[in-house]
Order: structure tokens, then sequence, then C-alpha cells
């Protein structure tokens, strides 16, 4: 399989090069140059398989060319064995039409797990076969620094620098980070957004200073690889549910898109997917680009689900290449235009393309409170305030009753644990192998939201790339 980037001029890499690089050379986003498909009866011979396996039939077509299929499954069964749930993304009826898919059975407890336990092998086998070292410079709202801190602590050939905005992540969500005390690990507060990292993380790949001296990688979703792993429970749940003779529907709890986006790969591999709903929180830009094409960024609102306060998704990028006719040079204006007013209008083939799969909704705090209410007093589920956009956006969506419709639980309850007591009354647990957390030591450095100062920081403490 070929890489190539959404803006039309970088290299075209294997997917050993597009997983090392990251974000392609010239600012865009690496995506597969065809999807590939898979028949109604291949899908349907995927029915009851270990999710290890299924995993290895999904993502072999996009790494064919840089690993042997049985590496390949050697790879998803080491990732897959260190989840607590036989299952490892099992689905819970919640009523008649609404299902729950648990994507937080991984060893730090949110859907970033899925993905990240096989990046982090990846970059192993990759790194492996070469005399570089990589320097990891990744952005969080919570989520992906933990789950990517604990996919590469300690391995060789890696340093990790994670930024996350300065008191806007859960307590548990900064513990499960700064905790780690491994060397190669650098946690750094920042002042500012998720927005504002991630601005700055993209900026270093484009930085030749930097560049020249540094093989800058990224664990982000800017990742393709992190992508690809997501394809995989959308299959699971939908086979689960009667594909491919019977159509399914996601909602998924959007920030950065690339959860949603992963489930679009999945409808252009051949599963029928009836709608994918983007459910945001009041950080709506999604919402206000799928429902009325208005892509502006305004500024990002603290919310109880932190980790979708985000107001620049990266891989809306890779959905207007793929709807727009592929055409990388126009997307590359389109985006130069958006990196310089912070506002752009969707072309009519982007919102055509788009309205075929997609719908969408915002949740408010309100809507947040009382669907966690629901969960709890109707299902018996303690959800967290991510599922709950999710789950609000799914319960008011619309979806022909005959229709399952499945939410993307992306995080256990116990990361948020004060949203969750103030809508239900109840703490929700840590589980037992997280239990010791809050006795941990933490170690981070604060700088500010210069892009100056985190570069000299990352220049200080990087690993020169040969
Ligand atoms: C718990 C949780 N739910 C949902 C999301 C949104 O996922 P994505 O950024 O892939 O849209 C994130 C992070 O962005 C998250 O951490
Ligand atoms: N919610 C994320 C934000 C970054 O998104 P990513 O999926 O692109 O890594 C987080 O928790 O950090």
């Amino acid at each position: 399989m070929e890489y190539i980037s959404t803006r039309g001029s970088a290299p075209a890499l294997d997917f050993a090069g597009a997983t090392l690089a990251g974000l392609a050379s010239d600012g865009g986003l690496y995506v597969p140059s065809a999807w590939p498909r898979f028949s109604e009866a291949e899908i349907a011979a995927l029915a009851g398989m270990p999710y290890a396996e299924l995993a290895a039939k999904i993502m072999w077509p996009f790494v064919e060319g840089s690993l042997a299929y049985d590496r390949l499954l050697e790879l998803t069964t080491a990732a897959y064995g260190r989840f607590s749930h036989k299952a490892v993304t099992p689905l819970r009826q919640l009523d008649e039409q609404n299902w729950l898919l648990e994507l937080f059975h991984g060893p730090t407890l949110a859907f970033k797990d899925v993905a990240l336990q096989m990046l982090g092998l990846l970059f192993e086998e990759f790194l492996g076969r070469s005399d570089r070292n990589l320097t990891i410079v990744g952005a969080t709202s919570g989520d992906t620094g933990s789950a990517a801190i604990d996919a590469v602590a300690g391995r060789d050939k890696v340093q990790i620098f994670m930024l996350h905005p300065k008191g806007r992540v859960s307590d548990v969500q900064r513990k499960q980070m700064t905790t780690v005390l491994a060397d190669n690990v650098h946690n750094i507060a920042i002042e500012g957004s998720f927005d504002d990292a991630q601005a700055m993380v993209k900026r270093m790949f484009n930085d030749t200073v930097m560049t020249d001296r540094f093989a800058i990688g990224a664990v982000n979703s800017i990742n393709w690889a992190r992508l690809m792993a997501q394809v995989v429970y959308y299959f699971a749940a939908a086979l689960q549910l009667g594909a491919p003779a019977r159509k399914v529907a996601f909602s998924v709890p959007t920030g950065n898109f690339g959860d949603v986006f992963a489930g679009y790969v999945a409808a252009q591999m051949g599963l029928p997917i009836e709608k994918l709903i983007v459910a945001t929180n009041v950080n709506d830009i999604l919402h206000r680009a799928l429902a009325h094409g208005d892509y502006s960024q305004g500024t990002v609102t603290p919310t109880e689900a932190p980790s979708m306060d985000i107001q620049v998704s990266s891989n809306f990028e890779r959905l207007l290449f793929d709807v727009g006719g592929r055409d990388g040079k126009a997307l590359a204006a389109q985006m130069a235009g958006f990196e310089a007013s912070k506002a752009m209008q969707l072309t009519n083939a982007q919102r055509e393309g788009a309205a075929a799969l997609f719908q969408s909704a915002a949740a408010d705090a309100d809507a947040m409170r009382d669907t966690i209410r629901w969960a709890r007093e109707a299902c018996g589920e303690l959800i967290d305030p991510h599922t709950a956009c999710g789950l609000y956006a799914a319960r008011n969506g619309g979806i022909d009753p005959a229709v399952p419709v499945v939410t993307l639980a992306t995080a256990h309850p116990a990361k948020f644990p004060d949203a969750v007591s103030r809508a239900t009354g109840e703490h929700p647990v840590l589980p037992a192998r997280v239990g010791d957390l809050f006795e941990r030591e933490e170690r981070m450095v604060e700088l500010s939201g210069d892009y100056d100062a985190v570069a000299a920081f990352v220049a200080e403490h990087a690993t020169a790339k040969v």
C-alpha cells in the first residue's frame, strides 16, 4: 500500500515510512492512495474471530509491503493481550436500539489504547530495522498522552515529549501521564488550549532547525497508523450486530475527528454503515461544519468532557480530501486559507459528500449531565461525559428504529469522577490496576505557550536522529 499526502506535494511513502513520518512534509496528512475493499462474503467470513485475528485481517491491506502477515498477527496478539476484557472492545445493550461499545479496557482506560498499544509495537518494529532514533512530539487533551506514554515508556530509540494544556485535563488524566518516570518520557504543561499545543506540534514537523537534527514522529491521530487500528472495532461491533446483512449506525464522541474518520474508512472498505453521528460538546466546529458548511475556529470553552475541548480538528482534512475529489493542490490552498483566517467554507462537493454518511449534534452541559443520569437510572450503566455526548446524539439522531445505534464509549467513567458524581451522586472507582495512582510521584515541566521555549526544551533533551 502506498500513502499520499492530502496536500499533494510530499513524497508518497509505504506504510513503514508513513508511520515513522507522522505528518507529511507539505503539512498534509497521509492517506492510502486507494481504499481497500472487502466483498460482502469476505466481511461475513470475519464474524466470530478473536479480536487480535480480526485486527490482523482488517489491517493487512494497509500494511502489506512493510510487514509479513504472520508478524502482523504477532503484533496484534501482543497489543490486545494487554486488555483487561477478553473481547477487547465488548458491546453492551442499553435499550432496544442503543448499544455501548466499550473501548476503555486498555491500560490507560480510554479508546486511545486500542491504537497506541499497536503503534508502540510498530515503532519498535520499524526502528529495529534501522539505526534511527525517534523523537515523538505529541499534544494531548488528556487521553492520547497517557496512552502514548504507556505504549513507549522505556523503549529503546524513542523519546516522547507530550504537551498538555495546563489545568485543563482531569487529575486522573494528568497523573496517568506525569507519574510515568521513565527516562524517555517528558511531560510538558503549557499555558493555553489543546489547539495551541497541537499547533506547536505541527509547527515542529516543519521546523528545519529541528527536523535537521531530530527525526520527529507523531502519536496523535495525524499518524495514519492510529486510525488504521481504530477501524477494527467498527467491524467488530457491526459483525456482532448482524453485518454485513444488517446496517448499523455509530455515534462517535468527537474532537480531532480521528475516531469517526476510522468509521468512515470502515464504510469505504465495504462495512454497511447507516450513519456516522458526529457528537461534539459545545466546542462544536465539526457540528457547524457538517450542518452548515462553516468550519471556523472559535475559542475553546472548557467543559466536563475536556478531551473534546478542541476547535481545530486535524483529521477533518482527510475527509475533505476524500469527499472533495482527492485534489491535493486545491485542498492545500483551502487549508492555507484556513490557517491564515481561522475560517473556511466547505465546497458544495465536500458538503454533499460528507452529508451522505455523516450527521452531527452538539451536547451542552445539561445534555451531558442528563444523559449520564439517564444511562445510570434507566440502564444501570455509569458512563463518562465524552460517552454522554455520543449517547445524547444517538438518542436524538432520528435513526430508523430498526437500525441498531452503537455509541462509542471512549473513556472509563473513573477518569472523570467529578462530572459523573455530580450527575449521579455516585463516585466511580478506578480499576485496581491503576488504583494507587494518587500515591505515585509526579514529574513534569511547565512552559509558556511560546513555541521557541518548547522547541528549546525538546532540543535539549532529545536524541539526534542517528
Ligand atoms: C475520551 C475521549 N472521547 C472522545 C475523543 C474524541 O476523539 P477524536 O479526537 O478521535 O475525535 C477524545 C479525544 O479526542 C477522548 O479522549
Ligand atoms: N482527545 C485527545 C486529543 C488528541 O487527539 P488525537 O486522537 O489526535 O491524539 C487526547 O485525549 O489527547
